[in-house]
């Protein structure tokens, strides 16, 4: 549901306005520290599209030193959380310092900010209104939350704001339909990419050799499967040519790594009889830092210890493949024997289940009950002398475009993000995953203080 933020320095009206638009009389208080969304969001009953209006005041309260960061901390979490913010400014006070350098702030997201003019009651106070447009956000929406005047005007904003949100995802939607999933089928040369692709194509459309390196080029296959639209994007080694033998392999990873940035989900196809090789790693370090969604198909199951028993070499070959391919613990997998085109159903088992998982993105709410119930829990540790990391507000950030299978981003505002150790992080993802059950798809973590500028 489209999230509208109402931003600005305290005592402009955010409350009373969030009132009008969510049919509330009672003021909400925020007095507690680590305030969730539960508290100060709620849905809007004044537009006619159904949206969730936030209230971010006092969220960075726990801050503790001056509401001048509180303010730019809730403005910085409309930006990467909201769909439209409402950056509230009062008439009675005129234009303020702060409301300048909100103003300075919000700048780089400058095409979904609405200006609202708050306490306009009467005549008098639209004589300062055109002082505000200094600011760079146009003239501004006077409005009065406490006569309700103006609130009309307002409703239609945000239901013109949504209804063009909403066109911009059908849109997507649309085209990912019509270009269907894309799945890279990536690995070193000779793993079976091509008898894979084959397999699932189960015709001959690439051929396939027992050199290494010898398919022609990266292709992009388009095939329907069960009424489903999906592109396969081979990437095929290259030709093999005796000077470029020793470059055999850089040139694989170059494509690779642009087969991966193009795909909705990849499919890492190791040679299970010759073991995970650096090769293998690297190209699945590639898809981790595009934080791809991903199956790993163990392939020439069939050569594997093949008079063992089933289950037993299933074990074994994935204790060597997860040990070897620890960083890439949120990938299931699965053992297939792509040439005799056995198990390959699997594969596309794998591939639904995670893009039916991956539409459930994890609520605001929920989200943050559950990491601030996780650090009550074991708390992070605070190194001699310095402060404990506080989580302010987490949200979830999915990307932008609309694709197949969404990959959320967490977004933690903390009082300061050096004191997050990666351990404690690593902690706090797997609580995630034990949760929210979503297999293939990474958990990443955008951090964010105010001292600092977003590097993660
Ligand atoms: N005259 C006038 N007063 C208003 C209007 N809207 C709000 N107020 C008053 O302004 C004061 C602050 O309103 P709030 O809604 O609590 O402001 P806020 O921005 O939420 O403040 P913080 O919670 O401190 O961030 C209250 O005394 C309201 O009654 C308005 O449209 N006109
Ligand atoms: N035993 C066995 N051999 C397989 C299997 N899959 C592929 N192979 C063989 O492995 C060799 C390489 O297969 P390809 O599909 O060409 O591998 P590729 O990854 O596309 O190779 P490049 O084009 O070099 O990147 C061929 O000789 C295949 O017959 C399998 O499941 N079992």
């Amino acid at each position: 549901m489209p999230e509208i933020a109402i931003v600005g320095r305290p005592n402009v009206g955010k409350s009373a306005l969030f009132n009008r638009l969510v049919g509330r009389r009672i003021a909400i208080v925020h007095d507690m520290p680590g305030v969730t969304r539960d508290r100060i969001a709620a849905p809007s009953q004044l537009t006619k599209t159904a949206c969730t209006i936030v209230d971010t005041g006092g969220i960075g309260a726990m801050l503790d030193d001056g509401f001048g960061a509180q303010v730019t901390t809730e403005a910085d979490i409309a930006m990467s959380t909201a769909d439209l913010i409402l950056f509230v400014v009062d008439a009675q006070d005129g234009l303020t310092t702060i409301d300048q350098s909100l103003a300075q702030r919000m700048r780089k997201a400058k095409g979904k900010v609405q200006l609202i003019v708050n306490k306009a009651d009467n005549a008098e106070a639209d004589a300062v209104i055109g002082d505000f447009a200094r600011m760079g956000f146009g003239a501004g929406l006077p409005v009065s939350a406490a006569h309700g005047k103006g609130m009309q005007q307002l409703a239609d904003t945000i239901d013109g704001h949504v209804a063009h949100l909403e066109q911009e995802r059908e849109d997507a939607e649309e085209k990912v339909s019509r270009e269907g999933l894309k799945i890279a089928i990536i690995g070193r040369p000779n793993a079976g990419k091509s008898s894979l692709t084959n397999a699932i194509l189960k015709d001959d459309r690439t051929i396939v050799s027992e050199v290494a390196g010898t398919t022609r080029d990266s292709i992009d296959i388009p095939y329907e499967r069960l009424g489903e639209q999906h592109t396969i994007i081979d990437t095929a080694g290259i030709r093999r040519r005796t000077k470029m033998d020793s470059s055999v392999e850089v040139f694989s990873s170059m494509r690779a790594e642009r087969s991966i940035r193009r795909a909705d989900i990849c499919l890492l196809v190791i040679d299970v009889a010759a073991g995970v090789t650096a090769q293998d790693r690297k190209i699945a370090r590639m898809v981790l830092a595009e934080k791809k969604p991903c199956v790993i198909v163990l392939n020439k199951f069939d050569l594997y210890h093949p008079d063992g028993n089933r289950s037993a070499r299933l074990e074994e070959a994935e204790e060597h493949v997860r040990k070897e391919l620890f960083f890439l613990a949120y990938a299931p997998f699965v053992a297939v024997s792509a040439k005799n085109r056995q198990s390959v159903g699997l594969v596309f088992e794998q591939i639904t289940y995670i893009r039916k998982q991956a539409q459930n993105v994890i609520g605001t709410g929920q989200l943050n009950r559950l990491l601030q119930d996780s650090m009550q829990k074991y708390p992070p540790q605070a190194k001699k002398g310095q402060k404990r990391m506080k989580l302010l507000y987490a949200t979830t950030a999915v990307n932008d475009h609309y694709t197949a299978i969404p990959v959320p981003t967490y977004v933690l505002f903390v009082n300061d993000k050096r004191l997050l150790a990666e351990s404690y992080e690593q902690y706090l993802a797997n609580r995630i995953r034990e949760h929210f059950d979503t297999p293939g798809v990474p958990v990443t973590f955008s951090v964010r203080s105010r001292n600092n500028k977003p590097s993660r």
